[in-house]
This record gives C-alpha cells, sequence and structure tokens, in this order.
C-alpha cells in the first residue's frame, strides 16, 4: 500500500472534515473542521491529508514551536485515520513520513506528542515509533518526545 501526506486544499478539505471516527474516539483530539480552522489563524500549523493507494484514509496536524520560542522543536497536534481503515499499519507508516518530513528541517532537535493517557493504543503505538513520555501536562495530557540531536539526550 502506498502512503503519502498531501496538502489540505480546496479539492479535499470537505473529505478531509468528514472522515469518521468511532464516537469513543471523537473524545481523543479535536475535530478535522477545528483543526483546519484552526491552521488558517496559526501559520505555524501543517495540516496534511493521508493517502493509501491514492484514497484519503486520515489527518495529522504537526507545528513548529517558533512561536513559543523553540524554534528547534515541532509538535504533532492531531492524528486520525478513518476508523473503517485503522489497524492496517496506515497510521504507522503516515506517522514516519510526518517525522520524515519534519526531519527535512535540519535545525530539528526535538518532536513532541500529546495524548490522552486514557487513549487504550497511543502509549504502545508511539512508543513503539520511538516517543519516550516525558510526564502528564497541566492540561491533563502525557507528553512524549523524540529526540533528533541524541547529544541533547539527558
Ligand atoms: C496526537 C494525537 O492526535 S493523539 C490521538 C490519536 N488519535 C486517535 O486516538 C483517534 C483514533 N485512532 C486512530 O485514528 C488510529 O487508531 C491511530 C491514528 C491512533 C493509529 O492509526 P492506525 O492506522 O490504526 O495504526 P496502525 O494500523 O498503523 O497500527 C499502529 C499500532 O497501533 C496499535 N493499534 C492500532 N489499532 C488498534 C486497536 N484497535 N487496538 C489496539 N491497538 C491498535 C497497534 O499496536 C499497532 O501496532 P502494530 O503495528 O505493532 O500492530
Amino acid at each position: 500500500m502506498k502512503i503519502q501526506l498531501r496538502e489540505v486544499d480546496i479539492h479535499n478539505f470537505d473529505e478531509v472534515i468528514n472522515l469518521p471516527l468511532l464516537p469513543h474516539q471523537e473524545n481523543y483530539l479535536a475535530s478535522n473542521a477545528y483543526s483546519l480552522a484552526q491552521s488558517k489563524y496559526d501559520i505555524y500549523y501543517r495540516p496534511r491529508a493521508i493517502y493509501a493507494d491514492d484514497q484519503l484514509t486520515g489527518f495529522l496536524m504537526y507545528k513548529s514551536m517558533d512561536d513559543e520560542n523553540r524554534p528547534r522543536e515541532y509538535a504533532i497536534h492531531r492524528f486520525m485515520i478513518d476508523h473503517r481503515q485503522q489497524g492496517k499499519g496506515i497510521g504507522r507508516q503516515a506517522l514516519q513520513l510526518a517525522i520524515e518530513e519534519i526531519r527535512q528541517d535540519l535545525q530539528a532537535e526535538r518532536i513532541t506528542i500529546c495524548y490522552l493517557p486514557e487513549n487504550p493504543v497511543a502509549k504502545d503505538f508511539y512508543a513503539s515509533v520511538g516517543f519516550v513520555e516525558t510526564g502528564v501536562d497541566e492540561e491533563g495530557e502525557m507528553n512524549a518526545e523524540i529526540v533528533l540531536n541524541a547529544a541533547l539526550e539527558k
């Protein structure tokens, strides 16, 4: 299966907004409609549509942390796969592609991700990709990170 990240644009934004999750999964992240609106008002956000063999199957969004005075850091804020397509390896490949895309910025030193501790998939999945948990923040979300420059690791 060929997995690609593509820009969200006038041709696919409707479909991205309508990508379905199971009802309980909707609690794990903001809606795609909210995320796309957010990306229009915060230029640091980079929304991406996930395609599997040219079929739209998911959405992710990351941002550089330049605006928070952390210019060498990127944060993956949203990540979802159409529930009918989950568990087929698409998410894992899409996350790898996002990490590769971020690595194109040779200044990048750190990638963070956060998730609700009760999310049954996130913890083990993100750990298997290399994210190391750093603690729960004030909003109750677990934070985890990949340090790209090993010299920075504590
Ligand atoms: C930053 C954030 O947005 S955090 C919120 C993340 N998003 C959500 O929780 C929304 C609902 N979930 C999803 O959209 C998807 O399940 C995602 C994005 C978490 C993963 O995408 P998928 O395409 O399903 O993942 P993929 O098939 O590549 O599997 C990756 C791993 O997740 C785990 N996994 C996937 N689905 C399940 C499931 N239903 N039950 C248990 N584990 C699962 C497996 O451990 C798998 O590892 P493996 O490759 O060793 O088998």
